[in-house]
């Protein structure tokens, strides 16, 4: 199973890191900014639908998705553009993502940053939040609920917050037996690869109204978007669609329904 290799994979490079830079130097490097909430204060629009816009290069399921890839151009237009806050992928070797990609694209965007990887160790909040992020994702399909605890209690001590995905309802009902206020429901299911839209549909219910709900992976157009409005998220999670457009810009509007 692909998520099994990844996070296999990922337990021996986290190895690696905690060797090069082992947690108490990393520590060190983490500077208190002070800004707490900034993404859920973004993605709580009180209104219209967020998008959380995606930098990303490539995929397991999809391959190379953007040829000429350059993380500071895409954090240019997705700060013109009306997404709410920036997911970026800092996987290396099967997303061709980089974790330097979040200083970079802080440069570019006082957007709140997302760092998209496979967090399966502490060493890695705090790697994220030395780099800059405002949040992180934590998948349930790869953590116990013990696991799931301890990584949102580190989180929460460096006042960086946690997207916590789940795809099914058992993983649901786990996610929910948590404080985690940012509930993501993945859409592609990462055991198979198989992208169904209905997913969320399948799950929303189960979720209470004082969890911010974000729906992610497969969305593609301006009827998904009003289809997931309809059905209540309060925001979207999306890559493929905006790195395969010509313009980001246009492509933003065009899913937003503004001529
Ligand atoms: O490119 P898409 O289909 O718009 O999907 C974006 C995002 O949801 C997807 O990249 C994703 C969701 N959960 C993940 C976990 C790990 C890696 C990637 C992901």
């Amino acid at each position: 199973m692909i998520l099994d290799r990844i996070n296999d994979h990922k337990r021996k490079q986290v190895a690696e890191d905690k060797k090069r830079m082992p947690l108490e130097q990393l520590k060190e490097m983490i500077e208190d900014t002070g800004k707490r909430k900034a993404f859920s204060k973004a993605i709580k629009t009180g209104g219209k639908i967020s998008i959380i816009a995606e930098v990303k290069q490539a995929s397991p399921s999809r391959g190379i998705i953007k040829k000429d890839f350059d993380p500071l151009d895409i954090a240019a237009a997705y700060d013109k553009s009306d997404v709410q806050a920036i997911s970026v992928l800092t996987e290396t070797d099967f997303f061709l993502g980089d974790k330097v990609y979040i200083p970079l694209v802080k440069e570019n965007t006082n957007k709140p940053v997302l760092r998209k990887d496979f967090i399966i160790d502490e060493y890695q909040v705090y790697e994220a939040k030395a780099l800059g992020a405002d949040a992180i994702l934590l998948i349930a399909a790869s953590l116990t609920d013990d696991e799931l605890v301890l990584l949102m209690n580190t989180a929460e001590s460096l006042g960086i917050e946690v997207l916590l995905e789940v795809h099914d309802a058992e993983e649901l009902e786990r996610a929910l037996r948590t404080d985690a206020e940012i509930i993501g429901i993945n859409n592609r299911d990462l055991k198979t690869f198989v992208t169904d839209i209905k997913t969320t549909e399948r799950l929303i219910g189960m979720i209470p109204k004082d969890r911010i709900v974000i729906s992610e992976s497969g969305i593609e157009t301006k009827e998904d978007l009003d289809y997931l409005k309809g059905l209540g998220v309060d925001g979207v999670l999306i890559g493929e669609t905006f790195m395969r457009a010509d313009s980001i810009e246009e492509k933003v509007k065009e899913i937003r329904g503004i001529e």
